[in-house]
């Protein structure tokens, strides 16, 4: 056998070094490399053991111990430093050799690099992968895009050591250029909302229980045995149950409230305004963030207004429970039909043929916002691959329409107490706005023609029409 290795990774911070080992623990020979050779040479130190690891030293080095056609793995920081990567590595390598981003580019640079490689003859494909530390070592979901052509090399190792559900690889080719980043942002911006919902769950049963961070941790743990059923709930049953060793407070209560972001939510939010397409809860999950991070604007609004809330009357706690746990279902779905929507514009903008179901099947295991539901929106797309928003999908318009009351109720109690929900509220509104008989867009097409002779379209007829309104107030075939 040569000595040569399969496969290479560039970029050994924590989620590169742990894809490294675990291609190292399925068996293929990995290259290894770092800006700085300190982190190449700690993880041969440290896991040499678990499989065949060769290290490089300089990029040359690294690329010269690859076997051909060569695959480079590149996990490093998004933007620039990618970019320097890419620049170091392209003279190095030949025609028909692939260079894979597997950090969180923006798809448009995965294009721009995509589109430029291409004319080197080499193979750039842009690859999500979700998971975090612990996934990128036992098992991330993979979505990679780039060419059919390079996926044939690369999917077999990347299906290896993908998570699995029920036997079948969280890895598939999700379409050609920017496809596997641009799902890898949605996902994020999916992430975003999944985690302000959450969020917002737990406030409310604090307000509402005057509970403690433990026992709604005990709360999520039960959620966690039905419909809700995610890493995401998991883990936050985990997190509120966290006890902070220096004070002997509930984790949550020592740390700063200003979320930070480092942009894929942005660009979610950013794209979907592009494409025209209303997530409205993922934007509002986005916007939370920001305003957390606003401590001057927070402090001066409180020494304006106070902090009161009022208190929220709870007579049953079960019923309050259970009536936030349905708040949170029913905004989950809204999160998820809403960003499954946003891949569908982006698929045919860039015709890049997303198999929504088959990116569902995937997303099962090994990332972020992996749930049980997403078996059921899977078989929602399989049933139905032009299905007009995954709202309407039987089994969960059904989970929909069983949360309307108690969804109301959350919104309300949240308006009432003083306690923001934006991702709730935002949600439910986004529920009602699409399943309303008339929108007051309408008046809206009134005032656009009134400044600015935009025109408008009658509900009986067709064509565009103008009002004369400065004048005699016909109405004319525009
Ligand atoms: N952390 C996570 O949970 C997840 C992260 N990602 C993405 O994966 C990628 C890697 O993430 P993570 O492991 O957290 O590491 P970081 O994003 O913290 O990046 C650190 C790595 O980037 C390298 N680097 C930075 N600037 C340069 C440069 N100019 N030239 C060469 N190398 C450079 C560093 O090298 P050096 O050691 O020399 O400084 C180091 O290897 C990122 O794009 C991130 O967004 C994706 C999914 C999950
Ligand atoms: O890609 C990820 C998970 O899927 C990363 O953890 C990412 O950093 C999360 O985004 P942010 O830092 O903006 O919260």
């Amino acid at each position: 056998m040569s000595d040569l290795a399969q496969i290479g990774v560039t970029g050994l911070a924590v989620m590169g070094r742990n894809l490294a080992r675990n291609l190292a623990r399925n068996g293929y020979a990995v290259a290894v490399h770092n800006r700085s050779y300190e982190r190449t040479r700690r993880l041969v130190d440290e896991f040499g053991h678990e499989g065949t690891f060769v290290p490089g030293e300089s990029m040359a080095d690294f690329v010269a111990s690859l076997a051909r056609p060569r695959a480079v793995i590149v996990m490093v920081k998004a933007g620039a430093p990618t970019d320097a990567v890419i620049d170091e590595l392209v003279p190095l390598l030949e025609a028909g050799d692939m260079i894979v981003d597997a950090g969180n580019a923006h798809f448009a640079d995965t294009r721009r690099r995509e589109q430029k490689l291409r004319g080197h003859g080499l193979h750039f494909v842009g690859t999500g992968v979700s998971g975090g530390e612990e996934g990128a070592l036992l098992g991330p979901s993979i979505m990679p895009g780039g060419s059919p052509e390079s996926y044939r090399t690369l999917g077999p190792m990347f299906e290896k050591i993908a998570a699995k559900v029920d036997g079948t690889p969280c890895c598939a080719h999700i379409g050609p250029d920017g496809a596997g980043h641009f799902v890898k942002m949605v996902h994020n911006g999916i992430e975003y909302a999944d985690m302000q919902l959450i969020a917002e769950a737990y406030d409310l049963l604090r307000a509402g229980l005057g509970a403690t961070p433990a026992e709604i941790a005990d709360i999520f743990r039960t959620w966690n045995t039905g419909d809700l059923e995610s890493f995401l709930i998991e883990i936050t049953a985990d997190v509120l149950g966290h006890v902070d060793s220096a004070t002997g407070k509930g984790f949550v209560d020592i740390v700063l409230d200003q979320a930070e972001q480092k942009g894929t939510g942005r660009w979610t939010v950013q794209s979907a305004l592009d494409l025209g397409v209303p997530i409205t809860g993922i934007a509002e999950a986005t916007f939370a963030r920001s305003l957390s991070g606003h401590a001057d604007q927070r402090a001066a609004a409180r020494e304006a207004f106070g902090t009161d809330r009022a208190q929220i009357e709870v007579k049953d706690r079960d019923q309050f429970v259970e009536d936030v746990r349905r708040a949170l279902y029913a905004s989950k779905i809204v999160a998820y039909a809403q960003g499954f929507d946003h891949i569908q514009a982006g698929s045919e903008e860039f015709g890049w043929s997303i198999d929504r179901g088959g990116l569902a099947t995937i997303w099962r295991g090994g990332c972020i916002i992996r749930a049980r539901f997403l078996d059921r929106i899977r078989e929602a797309y399989d049933e139905n691959p032009t299905l007009k928003s995954l709202m309407v999908a039987p089994y969960f318009a059904a989970g929909v329409n069983d949360g309307v009351p108690s969804w109301r109720r959350v919104v309300a109690a949240a308006a009432e107490a003083g306690i923001p929900a934006p991702a709730f509220s935002s949600s439910l509104s986004y529920f009602d706005g699409l399943r309303a008989e008339r929108l007051p867009a309408s008046l809206i097409q009134g005032l656009r023609d009134n400044f600015g002779a935009h025109t408008y379209r009658r509900t009986d007829r067709d064509g565009a029409f103008h009002v004369e309104w400065a004048g005699d107030k016909q109405e004319h075939h525009a």
